[in-house]
């Protein structure tokens, strides 16, 4: 019997809404509240296991799990050898090179190899100097890498950043971008191969839910005699679906899947062509 199991991040930013995307692809986890190392889902043949994000990758390379929800920044740091299937659209951001504002340091041109570096990515940053042929003593840190400056640890960090908040803060500057990562669905190669059926089917219900997202099903009544003007500026998947409904006057049900930012001017236009009860709903997941 085929089954698998899939790593996913037992704490911080990127746990929850990894629980939250297998929830709305149908593998809710049967028992979350007890926090166990390994959760059965509703699927028999899935199991959860939680851990650290940045172990992840390296459970995947080794076969340990067959499946992972981890971020592009820790699979590469790790330099594990894993099949990414998907992007799963969260956990955005990117690791940079910076230099405190006052600095007369503006490009990578201007880095010296006298400077010290302080990262928690050591490898990733010792790579990235490599290709320009700088070789810098890298402090390794495991946070709060922005204070390195100040508190006379080392001249440069590179950090990760997203809304750019924290580097501002700490007065510092980008100098240039080495990577940029998001959170990702990945698999073991080889176990790939053994139980593609199952891999796939956990990759097809996760696109599903992020297909979804950015969708809404849109149904309305329209009299017969208004059904080509609604047609007319109704954009669709394929369809639209339309229905006949029992009443006096000849109706149709038209039922369509459209895109979010498509809703408020097509209401507006569905209503001057004489659409009636329009519904806008949320969809859970397109396969
Ligand atoms: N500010 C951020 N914005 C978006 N994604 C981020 C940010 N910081 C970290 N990440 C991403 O979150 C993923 C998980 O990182 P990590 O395990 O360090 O979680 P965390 O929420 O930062 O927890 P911790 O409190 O242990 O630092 C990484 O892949 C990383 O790229
Ligand atoms: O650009 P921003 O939106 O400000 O985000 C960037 C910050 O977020 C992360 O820190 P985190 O909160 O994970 O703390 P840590 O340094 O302890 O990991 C990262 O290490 C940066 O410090
Ligand atoms: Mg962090």
């Amino acid at each position: 019997m085929m089954k698998i199991k899939i790593a996913i991040p037992s704490k911080g930013r990127i746990s929850e809404p990894s629980i939250n995307i297998l929830e709305k692809a149908g593998l809710g986890l049967i028992d979350k509240n007890n926090r166990r190392l390994i959760s059965k889902t509703y699927n028999k043949d899935i199991e959860v296991m939680f851990a650290r994000a940045s172990d992840i990758p390296g459970f995947v390379h080794d076969g340990v799990v067959d499946m992972g929800i981890t971020g592009v920044d820790l699979i590469e740091e790790s330099e594990s050898d894993v099949l990414e299937l998907l992007d799963l659209r969260f956990g955005q951001t990117k690791l940079v090179i910076a230099a405190p504002d006052e600095s007369n340091i503006n490009s990578i041109n201007d880095i010296t190899t006298d400077l010290t570096i302080a990262s928690e990515f050591p490898t990733l940053t010792k790579k990235y100097l490599k290709k320009h042929d700088l070789d810098l003593k890298i402090v390794k840190l495991s946070g709060s890498t922005e204070a390195a400056p100040f508190i006379g640890v080392a001249d440069l960090i590179s950090d990760l950043t997203s809304t750019g908040t924290t580097l501002k803060m700490n007065h510092l500057k980008i100098i240039d971008t080495i990577l940029e990562s998001s959170i990702v669905l990945i698999t073991n190669k080889e176990n790939y191969e053994k139980k593609k059926i199952l891999i796939d089917a956990v990759n097809t219900s996760i696109k599903g839910v992020l297909d979804a997202e950015r969708k809404k099903l849109i149904m309305m009544n329209v009299k017969e005699k208004d059904l080509n003007k609604v047609k007319d500026v109704m954009p669709s998947m394929a369809g639209p679906t339309i229905s006949e409904v029992l009443s006096k006057e000849k109706t149709v049900a038209v039922q369509a899947v459209i895109n979010e930012d498509e809703v408020f001017e097509l209401v507006n236009d569905l209503r001057t062509a004489g659409a009636k009860d329009i519904l806008v709903v949320p969809i859970e997941r397109i396969i």
